[in-house]
């Protein structure tokens, strides 16, 4: 048996952020900054008018009132676009839209509010405040600035700041391609009618949306039969496009655990007992120099061996600090049990959230419903997994415990790019991935 820690130190030991490249915008979104951005231009990049009014030298409205409004000439008529516009000559106002270059002279734009809105001349029926609606050059940015550091999720606000300082393709480690292979002759695609013994995959698709939530691009490959060829060939097609390889079931003791037949031996996996329950059979290692997670087929154990071991290693990949699920405390509501010597993972309802949805001291946990490693009606109840360490054997109820925290992964994002399913039968390249 080896421990929970010393299994994900070995993963985390030998996985590394994908190598940086340049993206596109579109593709950028979602990756991690590989190097920090600096603004090689000013933004705002010129004076510009805050609102559509006037613009006028301050001094030449000076004690305009509503009674007695300060009328001067319209000398030009300033909308954005490009081009610079000509100096206002003194006494004059030039009627000016927002975004547009102030002109030279001018320093203060009068919002239309506070006007007639004329044409050829405007009155004004208050005073300005000197430089009001003035936007100036490089109040927001300065060339030469940090704009993004290194390490920061390119979400919607870092795609439009990259894009305000003219970055169109900012280096990023780009998303993780991970395959995702369930094995069993026993599944079904989902959506199909069942014979006798056959279950509906549901691992491959669960997997799939879980490495999608962490930010990877999935190629999902069902249907791969407890063959060793046929898992031979699935495996190797997949292995020289991706970044990672998931797959789900085979790898007990049993006779046609075809993961571990065919994997074993190959580049530095290693097919461990991990001391937790769920998710003690576990396999991992790199196969020609690709990270291999050989998760349990039970699909409760498949996805909390994902929440434990291969979210952290995403992380990792994506560049980010590989701090997988958030740890918090909560207090028991009753008591619970967990198998001596193992870390169990109880799937529990939090009750008691503090207003900002977080965990809060008098937060109770309630086991989610049945603990068993087929029974996924209470994981997807769950919003905490408990952590019972593997010295307890029973948790009193009122004990404070560890709790991990689901559906909150640091750096997940729920996105449509990426997601490529395919039959282990397909033939020619799996559709839907870019190559890279
Ligand atoms: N004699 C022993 N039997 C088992 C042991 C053991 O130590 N000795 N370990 C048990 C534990 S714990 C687990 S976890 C499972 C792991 O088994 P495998 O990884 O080999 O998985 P399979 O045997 O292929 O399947 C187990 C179970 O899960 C269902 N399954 C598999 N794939 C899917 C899928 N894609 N979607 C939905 N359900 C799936 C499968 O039908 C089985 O019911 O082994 C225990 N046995
Ligand atoms: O470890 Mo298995 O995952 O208990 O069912």
């Amino acid at each position: 048996m080896t421990t929970v820690d010393d299994h994900l130190e070995r993963i985390l030991a030998a996985v590394t952020p994908t190598r940086a490249r340049r993206a596109a915008l579109h593709e950028a979104h979602g990756c991690v900054l590989a190097a920090d951005v600096r603004a090689t231009v000013a933004l705002p990049s010129f004076d510009n008018a805050a609102m559509d009014g006037y613009a006028v030298r301050a001094a030449d409205v000076a004690g305009a009132t509503e009674q007695e409004p300060v009328t001067l000439p319209v000398a030009a008529d300033i909308p954005a676009g490009p081009g610079t516009p000509a100096p206002l000559p003194a006494g004059t106002a030039a009627r000016i839209m927002t975004g547009a270059p102030l002109p030279r002279g001018a320093d203060t734009v009068v919002q239309l509010e506070w006007t007639d809105g004329g044409g050829e001349s405007v009155a004004v029926r208050d005073v300005p405040r000197r430089g009001q609606h003035i936007r100036r050059a490089g109040e927001d940015v300065t060339p030469g600035a940090l704009v993004l550091a290194a390490g920061t999720i390119i979400g919607s606000a870092q795609i439009g700041l990259l894009a305000a300082v003219n970055v169109a393709r900012p280096p990023v480690h780009p998303r993780p391609r991970i395959a995702v292979l369930s094995t069993g002759t026993e599944l079904v695609e989902v959506g199909s009618p069942l014979r006798d013994g056959q279950i509906v995959d549901s691992n491959s698709h669960g997997i799939a949306a879980a490495a999608r939530e962490s930010g990877a691009q999935v190629q999902r490959l069902t249907g791969v039969p407890d063959e060793p060829d046929a898992f031979a060939k699935s495996f190797y097609g997949i292995l020289s496009q991706v970044d990672a390889v998931v797959t789900t079931g085979g790898v007990s003791v049993g006779a046609y655990d075809v993961v571990k037949e065919v994997l074993t031996g190959a580049g530095s996996i290693r097919f461990d007992q991990v001391a937790m329950r769920p998710g003690r059979p576990q396999g991992f290692g790199l196969v020609e120099g690709v990270p291999v997670f050989t998760l349990p087929g039970n699909p409760v154990s498949a996805l909390v061996s994902f929440d434990l071991f291969v979210r952290p290693a995403l992380q990792r990949m994506r560049g980010l600090p590989a701090t997988g699920l958030p740890r918090v405390e909560v207090t028991l509501a009753e008591p619970l049990r967990s198998p001596a010597g193992k870390r169990g993972f109880v799937r529990v309802t939090l009750d008691g959230l503090g207003a900002d949805g977080r965990p809060a001291p008098d937060t109770l946990a309630r086991p989610a419903g049945g603990q068993g490693s087929h029974q996924l009606t209470s994981l997807a109840a769950a919003q905490a997994l408990v952590v019972i360490p593997e010295d307890v054997t029973e948790a009193p109820a009122g004990s404070r415990v560890a709790a991990l925290l689901l559906g909150d992964v640091p750096g997940s994002i729920l996105s449509g790019v990426g997601w490529a399913d395919a039959h282990a039968d397909a033939t020619g390249p799996p559709a839907g991935l870019p190559t890279r």
